[in-house]
């Protein structure tokens, strides 16, 4: 039995088997940055105008002809003289010697020139080159996760492919007879198949190759059978079937046939039975069945290993500080991760305790956002407590 921090520990010292390539640009969304990424040129890359108006070469007089026009892209490089402006749009290149731009809407225009209201500052709505960066700035760090705003941002800089790693291939597979899938009739004593959905819930954004191997009735030699396949994934994950049960096949198997085992059961609640073996080069995770206790091992575990295998360098679980609403039970013999409701009040978490904490019950789930950790030490918690919370969904 090993502690939380100790599982954790024994997890990030796996050494893994990171492969990378070369995508383009527009296929990277969502994968994980396998070099940094400097500016290839300035951004600007020239002077631009900031706003739709007259780019101008200041003199003493209030009056100046118009020359002609500068639209974006447009990379003729007008010559005017004091007194002259040119029209140009927002964003479009100013000449390299005018002064400000003036706004359409702060002067007046009449035939070839226009009449200014005031003399405008030097420099006035001119974004200057190379002002949000300068060429060869590094901008984008390894093991970034090329996500809804790191990805367009990419796309700004106008590279044409980028390293990345590749996607880690995890199999799936649930045990037990009783199991059945959302959309079966209902049949009095048996479950529906949550585990699968939890998994895809929590993982499936994440850059992995997320295979679904099936339902497996407790019987040992189609157990064994499936856990051989572990040799073909980098984490293969299964759910049931780790407790003390006569059926309890995928504990027995890893622990009598060649399986090396790292984790026999950790010191948290729910999800104590939880097994970690190795086989090659994959990460066997042995989830505990009830959904609760699989859910819980998922998040405190298997995703910030999959963030991880995934090339994601900031791959650990955030920890909140907040403050409990309600009171919440525990016990002191294990590190307790509560479902709680957790929200932002007067600018800070809170939790509260969404009733049922126990492992055997599910629903509840359906509004918690969060887990938070009652120490072995402590034990049970009054409402006001400030504690340590996992924050699930975005706070
Ligand atoms: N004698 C002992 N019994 C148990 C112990 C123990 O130490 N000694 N530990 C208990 C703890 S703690 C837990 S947690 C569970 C873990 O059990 P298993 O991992 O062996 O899981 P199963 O027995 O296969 O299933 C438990 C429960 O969950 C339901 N289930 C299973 N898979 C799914 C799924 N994919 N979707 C929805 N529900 C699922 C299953 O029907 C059972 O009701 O063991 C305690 N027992
Ligand atoms: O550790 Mo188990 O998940 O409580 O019931």
């Amino acid at each position: 039995m090993h502690k939380y921090e100790e599982a954790l520990k024994i997890l990030s010292n796996i050494s893994l088997n990171f492969k990378t390539e070369r995508v383009a640009v527009n296929e990277a969304f969502n994968r994980a940055l396998a070099e940094d990424l400097y500016t290839d040129f300035p951004f600007p890359d020239c002077r631009k105008s900031a706003v739709d108006g007259y780019a101008i070469v200041i003199w003493d007089k209030m009056e100046y002809t118009i020359k002609g026009e500068s639209v974006p892209g447009d990379l003729r490089n007008a010559d005017i003289q004091a007194g002259e402006c040119i029209f140009v749009m927002t964003g479009g290149i100013v000449p390299d010697n005018t002064d400000a731009v003036v706004r359409v809407e702060d002067v007046e225009e009449e035939n070839d020139h226009i009449l200014l209201n005031r003399k405008p500052e030097k420099g006035v709505n001119i974004n200057l080159a190379g002002e949000e960066f300068s060429e060869n700035t590094l901008f984008a760090e390894h093991g970034k996760l090329l996500d809804e705003l790191a990805f367009p941002a990419l796309c700004y800089s106008g590279k044409k492919e980028v390293k990345v790693y590749k996607k880690p291939k995890i199999g799936v597979f649930v045990t037990g007879d009783e199991i059945l899938e959302p959309g079966d009739d209902y049949k009095r004593g048996h479950v529906f198949n949550t585990n699968r959905y939890i998994l895809h819930s929590l993982l499936g954004h994440l850059p992995a190759d997320i295979h679904y191997l099936g339902r497996f009735n407790d019987d040992e030699e189609d157990i064994a059978e499936v856990l051989e396949k572990s040799d073909e994934y980098d984490i293969l994950v299964s759910s049931g079937g780790v407790s003390m049960g006569k059926y309890d096949f995928v504990k027995k198997i890893l622990q009598e046939y060649d399986y090396e085992i790292i984790i026999n059961k950790t010191a948290i609640k729910p999800g104590s039975p939880l097994m970690v073996a190795r086989n090659e080069n994959c990460t066997i995770f042995g989830m505990p069945g009830y959904p609760a206790a699989f859910a819980t091992n998922l998040i405190l575990y298997l995703l910030p290993f999959v963030r991880k295998s995934c090339g994601i360098k900031n791959f650990e679980n955030n920890i909140v500080k907040g403050k409990l609403r309600t009171s919440m039970r525990s016990r002191i013999n294990a590190l307790y991760f509560n479902r709680a409701i957790v929200k932002i009040e007067d600018g800070e978490p809170v939790a509260y305790d969404p009733g049922s904490q126990k492992t055997s019950h599910f629903l509840n789930f359906f509004n918690v956002n969060g887990l938070v950790m009652l120490d072995e030490n402590v034990g049970s918690l009054e409402k006001g407590s400030i504690v340590n919370i996992i924050p699930v969904r975005g706070l």
